[in-house]
């Protein structure tokens, strides 16, 4: 488990994390969504060593990173993908790592493969596309075969198809047991994989948990509905304890009523449903939530 407790850090004028707190579940993909400048990185790189926090603590399984005796069998990271030397083989990074890490280099092959790069294993990286780039960082992630990944923006650059790989490969570091942790300013790339949400906005943690507890927490359900009587059917769903929250021509959006209901409240009107789809969407809460914490 990783753990932030009351964890702060500035650097300067700048307090990049506030009183942060929360923890992320082993065996889980986390997403730590938020905007550009956010905070995300150095949250990340506060579980990692890299900076040290002004106050609070980032623990992992109930210690900092640096009392793990072998600290890339915890966690590997992919933060940055200029970390290595452009005129060195690809294959030779590998095993740089992980001699540097202090663990067998003859798996080198064998992470290239696993990311693609098999073929390519005897290149020099300087003329690497950022997709590349991106996989050849991953297998250095890998060397200490870690119990935890870390990844930050790791979609940036990637193609469809590289998104579609990535996803599918953290989702299988997943049902190995493994715990990913995944920072992004989009919501469309967390959408279909994370588990469970980080939500932060200048420095300050708006929710945490699962991404279902904060979509219901943010946004409950809403469906937009299609009927040939719009104004009958509106009132139904108020005498029913619904809300609705906009009417343009045919179409409502309501919530408060899970469809079933909206469907047997429009047959017992005599109300026939020309349409009816269910919206819930991480985006919507996002952008809920950000709102909120500016309205603070
Ligand atoms: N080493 C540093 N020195 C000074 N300020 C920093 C440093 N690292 C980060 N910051 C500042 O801390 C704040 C949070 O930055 P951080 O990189 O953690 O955000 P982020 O959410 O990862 O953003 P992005 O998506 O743009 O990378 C920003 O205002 C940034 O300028």
């Amino acid at each position: 488990m990783l753990e932030a407790e009351s964890l702060t850090k500035r650097f300067g004028a700048v307090v990049a994390v506030s009183d942060a707190s929360f923890a992320i579940r082993p065996g889980a993909i986390t997403g730590f969504l938020g905007p550009n400048g956010a905070g995300k990185s150095t949250m990340l790189r506060l579980f990692l060593g890299l900076v040290h926090p002004t106050s609070g603590s980032a623990l992992i399984d109930g210690r900092p990173i640096h009392e793990w005796p072998a600290p890339s069998r915890k966690v590997g990271a992919v933060l940055d993908t200029q970390c290595v030397h452009p005129s060195r083989r690809a294959i030779d990074s590998v095993r740089w790592a992980a001699w540097l890490a202090g663990v067998p280099t003859s798996q080198a092959e064998t992470l290239l493969d696993r990311v693609g790069l098999g073929a390519v294993a005897g290149q020099r990286t300087g003329k690497f596309s950022v997709g590349m780039r991106q996989r050849l960082a991953l297998a250095i992630a890998l060397v200490g075969d870690p119990e935890i990944v870390v990844l930050d923006e790791p979609m940036n650059g990637l193609d469809p198809e590289g998104i579609a790989w990535l996803k599918d490969l953290l989702r299988r570091f997943r049902d190995q047991g493994r715990t990913v942790l995944i920072s992004s300013h989009l919501l469309a790339e967390l959408e279909d994989l994370v588990d469970d949400l980080v939500v932060i906005a200048r420095g300050e943690i708006i929710g945490s948990g699962s991404a279902t507890a904060f979509i219901d927490r943010f946004q409950p359900q809403t469906i937009s509905v299609l009927s040939d009587k719009p104004q009958p059917l509106g009132a139904a769903v108020i005498e029913a304890g619904g809300e609705v929250i906009e009417t343009q021509g045919q179409r409502m959006e309501i919530s408060g009523l899970t469809s079933i209901q909206l469907g047997e409240i429009a047959r017992d009107a005599g109300i026939v449903l020309l349409g009816l789809t269910e919206e819930r969407s991480l985006k919507k809460a996002f952008s809920e939530a950000t709102a909120k914490m500016t309205d603070l």
